[in-house]
């Protein structure tokens, strides 16, 4: 608040170091207008330094009151000075995802429409500022992120006029609701939203949008602003990469209307209407900074369209600016003290300013966008026009959701994006896909889905998944031309056995199936071979004396909690397996480099230690003595003898 001071008193105060938190409060003097002051008094209000002003006291005509704010700009302050000091600093926020906002506050003609917007030979904050931003952008994309990211440029412009919402982009002369998402962002559904990629871009809708404003004539003003003129560009990054994070910074731009004190504005009829509208809602905007000040738990924002559309601003996640712009002649005395003191207020408001980012389309995207997204004009020019094809913007496509999915948390983890469902038409591949995405996610304990890694990998992924399948297919057919070579073996051998007059008796039948041995003694016996889609143990066809390739259904794992993909088994009989284990060692320990790498799993590279090892130590006594040869651990150990030992045995 102010502080009451002798003029004599010498002033030299500390200053106080705001928190960028904090909403950065300047003030602005209009140059003193000879013409205005009807009296001839002379301004009753003056600078001291940057941060420090006086206005008289009326109480007291020998004292004047001291204000103190984050910065003050005189009457000989420039646009740039304004602009450079307290606007830009703030710009840079918006590319990491936050929120700025600049709003001009101050009785009617005291210079805020000039500080906003100027004029060609004075351009104000707006035209700097959404040049400053191009200008952001265009250092960004030229550094090495470029590479990385999609930057786009966006505005929408509105004005509250009488307490409606109304579009200036395309005027509709239709009252537009302010809606508040889940995170508490403000937005307007249906607002006009235009993609601009130059500041002549933004220049062609801006200037037209701008004589749709609520201006008129009164007493104080000769165009005076009838309305709160809102101008919201919105600045988007998004990444091109995994993990496809999208920052969106959306900048206010306010050019509030004046106070106005009816007595002197002689305004009367519409006029005298417009001017209760605006004076009630600069009352509710001076109560929420109360509220604000005082910690209330309730903030009255939705008092007021402004005060509703400013709740970010104030007390929210923006770093916000206010400029108060104040008249130096006698007759705005009691607005400008007014505006002083609502000023000083605000000082004390606290923004907790926050990085706004969103993952697109990763299996764990929004199933739904925010309806902010969906409600704008959908112009998603990006700046770079190169770059518009590119994958990020495939891949930030909605993510969709099947309805017996409807409700299903683990559906929702999975979804495919869009993009997915495009590319990878097959069922089967996508249903792989999902598949393996499950098992990405529970062997990785971060849970990264397999969605979300970039696409090149995911390509080569999905490469191997679909040689995977290609070689099952192969394996499928395989097995069918086999089965169908035991059946014609079985047919010619009882074709056989029923020409002869079986006097052979017992005489034991041999056919040979590629590497396996069937035998057929006594009772008959048969080679069983399972389908591969047979999971089961069949124990009841098991026969002893058949070396059987069993399949085992979901076999556990023993690695906690970890599910093993179904594993293979070997049940062969004893006197058998002591065959083909006899027969390995035999190979370990007299095979010749080539035999030794006829052996399953045995490369160049082993076979030459294995022989290495022999040269010093001699023969081995047992397969499992291959531990002795360094590299060949037990779990290689078990493998290698599983591999080896039908085929061994079996030869
Ligand atoms: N810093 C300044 N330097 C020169 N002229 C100024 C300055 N500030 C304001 N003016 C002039 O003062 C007049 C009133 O300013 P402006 O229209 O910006 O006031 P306002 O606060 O927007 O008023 P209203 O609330 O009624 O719209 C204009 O003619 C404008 O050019």
């Amino acid at each position: 608040m102010a502080k009451c001071v002798s003029i004599m008193e010498v002033q030299n105060q500390p200053k106080k170091t705001s928190s960028l938190a904090n909403v950065r409060v300047v003030v602005r003097l209009r140059p003193y207008m000879r013409k205005d002051d009807l009296k001839q008094q002379g301004p009753c209000v003056r600078g001291l330094d940057s941060q420090c002003l006086e206005i008289i006291n009326w109480r007291n005509q020998l004292e004047t009151m001291q204000y103190q704010f984050d910065a003050f700009y005189g009457e000989d302050s420039t646009q740039k000075e304004v602009y450079t000091e307290s606007i830009e600093p703030i710009l840079s926020n918006l590319l990491n995802g936050q929120n700025a906002s600049v709003f001009a506050y101050g009785p009617t003609g005291a210079g805020k429409t000039h500080t906003m917007l100027g004029s060609p030979e004075q351009p104000g904050v707006i035209p700097r500022s959404v040049l400053a931003l191009f200008r952001m952008t265009q250092a960004e994309s030229s550094s090495r992120n470029y590479e990385q990211c999609d930057i786009s440029i966006s505005m929408s412009y509105l004005e509250i006029y009488q307490e409606k919402v109304l579009d200036l982009l395309e005027p509709k002369n239709q009252d537009l609701p302010i809606r508040e998402d889940k995170e508490k962002n403000i937005f307007i559904p249906n607002l006009t939203q235009k993609t601009i990629s130059s500041f002549a871009d933004f220049e062609q809708h801006f200037i037209p949008a701008s004589q749709n404003r609520t201006v008129a004539c009164t007493k104080l003003n000769d165009r005076s602003s009838r309305s709160h003129a809102v101008l919201l560009v919105k600045v988007q990054k998004r990444e091109q990469f995994s993990p496809f994070r999208q920052l969106t910074g959306k900048l206010y731009l306010i050019d509030l209307a004046g106070s106005e004190d009816n007595r002197r504005t002689g305004n009367q009829g519409i006029r005298l209407k417009e001017s209760g509208a605006i004076n009630s809602s600069l009352f509710v905007l001076s109560k929420v900074v109360d509220a604000l000040n005082h910690g209330l738990r309730r903030i009255p924002y939705r008092d007021s369209k402004l005060t509703r559309l400013l709740q970010d601003s104030l007390g929210g996640s923006a770093h916000s600016v206010m400029i108060t712009n104040i008249a130096p002649e006698h007759r705005f005395y009691f607005d400008t003290l007014t505006a002083l003191n609502f000023a000083a207020r605000s000082k004390q408001v606290v923004n907790r300013p926050f990085t706004r980012e969103t993952i697109q389309a990763t299996a764990l995207a929004p199933l739904k966008r925010p309806r902010e997204e969906t409600d704008t004009n959908s112009g998603s020019n990006v700046l770079h026009k190169k770059k518009l094809k590119t994958e990020v913007e495939e891949e930030s496509l909605e993510v969709e959701r099947s309805p017996e999915a409807k409700g299903s948390p683990e559906v929702k983890e999975f979804s495919l994006s869009n993009l997915l469902k495009k590319e990878y038409k097959n069922p089967a591949v996508a249903e792989r896909l999902e598949k393996l995405n499950k098992m990405f996610l529970k062997k990785n304990a971060k849970g990264i889905p397999l969605l979300s890694t970039p696409k090149r990998e995911r390509q080569a992924l999905l490469k191997v998944l679909e040689e995977n399948q290609q070689e099952i297919k192969e394996l499928k057919k395989r097995q069918k031309e086999l089965e169908e070579k035991t059946l014609a073996a079985e047919a010619l051998l009882h074709k056989s056995r029923s020409q002869s007059d079986l006097t052979v008796g017992d005489k034991e039948n041999t056919f040979k199936i590629g590497c396996q041995v069937a035998t057929s003694c006594g009772p008959r016996k048969q080679a069983i071979v399972f389908p591969l889609q047979v999971c089961n143990r069949v124990a009841s066809t098991q026969e002893e004396g058949i070396p059987l390739l069993m399949r085992e259904k979901q076999k556990k794992d023993t690695v906690e909690g970890n599910e093993n993909e179904q594993g293979w088994d070997i049940n062969m009989r004893v006197d058998m397996l002591e065959k083909g284990r006899q027969k390995i060692l035999n190979v370990l320990n007299i095979g010749t480099l080539k035999e030794l790498k006829c052996l399953q799993m045995i490369g160049d590279k082993k076979a030459k230690l294995i022989i290495g090892w022999r040269e010093v130590n001699g023969s081995f006594a047992k397969v499992e003595d291959l531990q002795k040869v360094g590299g060949f651990s037990e779990k290689f150990i078990a493998s290698f003898l599983k591999a080896n030992i039908l085929t061994s045995a079996a030869c």
